[in-house]
């Protein structure tokens, strides 16, 4: 125990091509204490996208360990995946709603997946909805929304299943700068029910709004640790 998410000696290589230093991502070593929330800064091309998509188990690194609640997850099984990614929710850069169903049934649909029963379906997907203010907008279609409440119904989505860790990729990137108030906010409150977050922003005036939020900093595919955020956590019952 200790951390949820440890990756050690991790490295990334997109294709073939390219020497030993053709690495999009390099010699990450770091490890996420459970409850903890994270932002994940970095120019554009620095490898924010290439990093989280490791953490939500959509890219296997080209070497290194990455384990995701005390298992390695590059050796297990492909058949045991679905069981891992079950416990990460994810907001995707640009939302991947599905365009032909309701913002009920978008928000619903990871309980369906899940297998929940009908009948136990309404209440909690009703409550989300409240939760991110679109209550009035459930029969809606995505594409009759505007951005921020894409966005919004992308985070309610990632969210319902109650997962153990939210991965959100620039989840305040196309709204305006009380909105992106509101977002951090429903990070915030998830993260106080104990949900570890990370965030993926270039917004460096977003660092500052989240009081208890530790920054990890990526350049040309290397981390560094401006808030001391990749020592690793103290284990704890030692
Ligand atoms: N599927 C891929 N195949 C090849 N190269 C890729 C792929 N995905 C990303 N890259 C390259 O990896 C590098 C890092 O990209 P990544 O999207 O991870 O950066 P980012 O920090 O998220 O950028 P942004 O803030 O613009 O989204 C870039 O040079 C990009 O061109």
């Amino acid at each position: 125990m200790g951390s949820i998410v440890r990756f050690e000696n991790v490295g990334l290589r997109y294709g073939s091509d390219g020497g030993s230093d053709g690495e999009t991502l390099s010699d990450l070593n770091f490890a996420l204490a459970p409850g903890a929330f994270y932002f994940l800064t970095g120019a554009s091309g620095a490898g924010k996208t290439s990093l989280l998509r490791l953490l939500y188990l959509a890219q296997r690194p080209t070497r290194g360990v990455i384990q995701l609640f005390d298992e390695d997850v590059v050796t297990v099984p492909r058949e045991r995946l679905p069981g891992f990614r079950r416990r990460i929710g994810v907001v995707f850069q640009d939302f991947r709603l599905i365009p032909y169903l309701s913002v009920y049934d978008n928000v619903a649909l990871p309980l369906r997946v899940a297998g929940v029963e009908e009948r136990d379906l309404d209440a909690p997907v009703r409550e989300m909805l409240a939760w991110v203010g679109l209550a009035s907008r459930s029969d809606a279609l995505p594409a009759t929304l505007s951005g921020g409440e894409q966005q919004r119904v992308a985070i309610a989505r990632a969210v319902i299943g109650r997962p153990e860790i939210l991965v959100a990729d620039e989840p305040t990137g196309n709204v305006d700068p009380e909105m992106a108030g509101r977002l951090l906010h429903l990070f915030d409150a998830l993260n106080r029910l104990g949900t570890t977050i990370v965030v993926a922003t270039h917004d460096i005036h977003l660092l500052s709004r989240v009081s208890n939020a530790q920054t990890l900093r990526l350049e040309a595919g290397r981390l560094s640790d401006p808030t001391g955020a990749l020592r690793y956590p103290p284990r704890t019952g030692a």
